[in-house]
C-alpha cells in the first residue's frame, strides 16, 4: 500500500498540537568555533559536553556553494505539488508534507529526504527532472561533498580535543568517510504559520520540527536566516538559537554519545514556525555504515570504566528509532540496566 505523505491544511490543525513556550529563553550565546583556530578542539568538547551543540565559522565551504542550493531548494520546493510528489514518498527517501516518519508525528513543513550518497542522488533528481535532472544534482553533490568534508574535519579535530592520538584521530571521521556510510541528507522547507492557525492557538506557538534528537553521529545545519531553531539545555528550558546563513550548527547525534560513553551529549532540538517568513534549512546527517557496532571508543574508556549501554549495531538502533515517535528518547531501550 502506498501511503500519501500529504496531509492537508484542515486535517493538520485538527492534529497538531500548538506548544506552550513558556519556558522559553531568548537567546544565549551559543559556542561559535573557527575550525582553523588552536583552541578549536579544547572548545569543541566543552561545546559536545555541555550543550551537543555549537556553531562553525571559517568553514571552507564556499558562500556560492550553499546559496546555489538554496536556490535550487527553493526552486524544488515551488514545483507543482505532483510535480514535488514524483520524489516518492520518504519511505525511507522521497519528498515529505506535514507527515513526519511513520508513527503519526506532523510538523509544519515540507521536506526532500535523501541518502547523501552520489548514485541516489543522481537517481531521485531524474525521476523529479527528467529532462533537466542536472542543475539539482550538482548543486546536491556538490553541497554534500563539501559539507562532509568539513564534518570530517570537525570529527577529527573533535578526536584530538578527546586527546586520540595516532591511528585513533581518525575513529570517528572514519565512520562517515566509509564507502558505505548511512549519512542522509535533508532539505527542510517551512512555510509561514497559516492565518487559520491563530483562531484555534490561543497564543501559542505552531511546531515545524517537533522537539528531538538525532539518531546518527553528527549533524550539519544550515538553514536562511530566518530563526525558528531552538536547543534544549540542561535544566530542560528552550533556548532560541539566532540564525546565520555563512555558518553551519553541529549537532551531536545519540551515536557519539554512546561513542563518548556519554561525555557528550546528544542535543534535542525543535523548530517553531514563524509568523511571516518561510524558513529553508539543509542538514547532513552522519551516519555510519549499517552493519557498525556502536559502542564506547575503547581509547577514550578510563581503566576500569564500563559501557552505559548494551551492544548494538547501526542497523538495529535505526530499526528501532523508526519505531519511535520523534520525542521518544530512543536510547533509553539501550541503557544497561545497573544491578545494585
Ligand atoms: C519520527 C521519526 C522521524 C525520524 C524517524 C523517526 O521514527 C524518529 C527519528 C526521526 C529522525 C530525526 C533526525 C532526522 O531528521 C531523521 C531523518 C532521522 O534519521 O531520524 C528523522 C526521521 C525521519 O524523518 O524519517
Ligand atoms: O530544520 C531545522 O532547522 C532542523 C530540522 C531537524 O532537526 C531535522 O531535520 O532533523
Ligand atoms: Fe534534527
Amino acid at each position: 500500500m502506498v501511503v500519501s505523505s500529504h496531509l492537508a491544511l484542515d486535517q493538520f490543525i485538527k492534529t497538531c498540537k500548538p506548544i506552550n513556550t513558556n519556558n522559553t529563553l531568548f537567546p544565549i550565546v551559543i559556542p561559535t568555533i573557527d575550525l582553523n583556530s588552536p583552541n578549536a578542539k579544547s572548545m569543541i568538547v566543552k561545546a559536545c559536553t555541555e550543550l551537543g551543540f555549537f556553531k562553525v565559522v571559517n568553514h571552507g565551504v564556499p558562500t556560492h556553494m550553499m546559496t546555489q542550493l538554496e536556490d535550487e531548494a527553493r526552486s524544488f520546493f515551488s514545483l507543482p505539488q505532483a510535480l514535488k510528489e514524483s520524489a516518492g514518498s520518504p519511505n525511507p527517501f522521497g519528498y515529505g508534507n506535514k507527515k513526519i516518519g511513520r508513527n503519526g508525528d506532523v510538523g509544519w513543513l515540507e521536506y526532500l529526504l535523501l541518502s547523501a550518497s552520489p548514485e541516489f542522488i543522481a537517481q531521485i533528481c531524474l525521476s523529479i527532472s527528467p529532462d533537466n535532472p542536472d542543475v539539482f544534482r550538482c548543486a546536491l553533490v556538490n553541497y554534500i561533498a563539501k559539507v562532509k568534508k568539513m564534518a570530517v574535519q570537525v570529527l577529527e579535530t573533535m578526536a584530538e580535543g578527546l586527546n586520540l592520538k595516532g591511528e585513533d584521530r581518525n575513529a570517528l571521521s572514519k565512520l562517515i568517510k566509509d564507502d558505505e556510510s548511512d549519512s542522509y541528507f535533508r532539505l527542510n522547507h517551512y512555510p509561514p504559520k497559516p492565518e487559520a492557525f491563530e483562531a484555534i492557538s490561543s497564543g501559542r506557538n505552531l511546531v515545524g520540527f517537533g522537539e528531538h534528537t538525532d539518531p546518527q553521529i553528527i549533524s550539519v545545519l544550515r538553514s536562511n536566516n530566518i530563526g525558528g531553531l531552538q536547543i534544549s539545555v540542561n535544566d530542560g528550558s528552550w533556548v532560541s538559537v539566532p540564525p546565520d546563513d555563512n555558518s553551519f550548527f553541529i549537532l551531536v547525534g545519540d551515536s557519539l554519545q554512546v561513542m563518548t560513553n556519554g561525555r557528550f551529549k546528544s542535543v534535542k532540538h525543535r523548530v517553531l514556525a514563524d509568523n511571516k517568513k518561510s524558513r529553508l534549512s539543509m542538514i547532513f546527517f552522519g551516519g555510519p555504515p549499517l552493519r557498525q557496532k556502536i559502542a564506547p571508543l575503547p581509547c577514550i574508556m578510563q581503566q576500569g570504566e564500563e559501557s552505559l549501554y548494551e551492544e548494538f549495531t547501526w542497523c538495529e538502533y535505526k530499526k528501532s528509532a523508526y519505531k519511535s515517535r520523534l520525542s521518544d528518547n530512543r536510547l533509553l531501550r539501550f541503557v544497561k540496566r545497573r544491578i545494585i
